[in-house]
């Protein structure tokens, strides 16, 4: 397993945040973190990483977290966080080449492959046209996809991202999840927050559904989006249909209180 969780607990102010959530992440998969706002989805994502304190067992590649060290941890996983922020005046390829930290000095060459991973992840996310530009000065989504390079430059097995398409066009949107999905068939996984039901139910292999700190369905995305499942988390109803070859999931309105 890339991933497995075991009774992981995140307690704040004397309430528990998540409450004893297990679920694990295999090689070749994309899974979508799903749940209404404050179900507990970054603060998830965190306790995975070992960035907020927590208890219970979270293994990467069957190592413990607690015993692995920050360059390990960093070879292993990249993280994208929720908040898209670039305050420094640097060139978006500087930006993207943050990502390489974790192999400068992994042979006695350096990280002679670096360059050409870094021109790899800003053509994979469309930012290989703004490779000279200063970061600072990008546009919001412009920004997220120079961040999404950064990870894709990390080369890890596992990809933790904290709603990454938040702030992308709906062209973007599909890239960055053809994009995930291309990671699959080199055998690495994602994890990510969406609010996006639509693309969850399209592009995801497997779903995680939290409400509350506790997980209420984790499994193939027809197994999880129900209208019972919307319904009691959410509070809505939704269109389930087929089209281009995929489901369709939109949110259509209110449940009846
Ligand atoms: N440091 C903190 N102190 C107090 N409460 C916190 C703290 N961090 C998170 N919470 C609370 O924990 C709950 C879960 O927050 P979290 O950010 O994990 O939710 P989320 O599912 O990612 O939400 P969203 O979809 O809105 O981003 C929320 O009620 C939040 O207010």
């Amino acid at each position: 397993m890339l991933l497995s969780v075991d009774n992981l607990t995140v307690r704040i102010g004397g309430r528990a945040i998540i409450d004893n959530v297990g679920f694990s992440v295999g090689h070749g998969e994309l899974v979508g973190l799903i749940g209404p706002n404050g179900a507990g989805k970054t603060t998830l994502l965190k306790a995975c990483l070992g960035l907020t304190r927590a208890s219970g067992n979270v293994h990467v590649m069957d190592t413990p977290l607690a015993r692995m060290t920050p360059l390990q941890r960093a070879r292993a996983i990249a993280y994208l966080p929720q908040e898209h922020e670039i305050a420094w005046a640097v060139a978006v390829r500087h930006v993207v080449g943050l990502g390489r930290q974790p192999w400068r000095e992994c042979s006695a060459f350096g990280d002679y492959a670096g360059g050409q991973i870094i021109a790899r992840a800003m053509e994979r996310m469309g930012v290989d046209t703004l490779a000279d530009r200063r970061a600072d000065t990008l546009s919001g989504g412009e920004r997220a996809r120079v961040l999404i390079a950064r990870t894709l430059a990390q080369a890890t097995p596992l990809l933790v991202a904290d709603e990454p398409v938040a702030g992308l066009d709906p062209a973007h949107q599909i890239a960055l999840m053809e994009v995930f999905g291309s990671l699959l068939r080199e055998g690495r996984s994602v994890v990510c927050s969406l609010h996006d039901l639509g693309l969850a139910a399209r592009w995801c292999t497997r779903l995680v559904m939290l409400a509350q700190g506790h997980i209420i369905a984790d499994g193939p995305p027809s197994s999880v989006l129900t209208p019972q499942n919307l319904r009691q988390v959410y509070g809505v109803e939704a269109f389930f249909g087929h089209a281009n070859g995929g489901p369709v999931v939109m949110p259509t309105g209110l449940s009846e209180k």
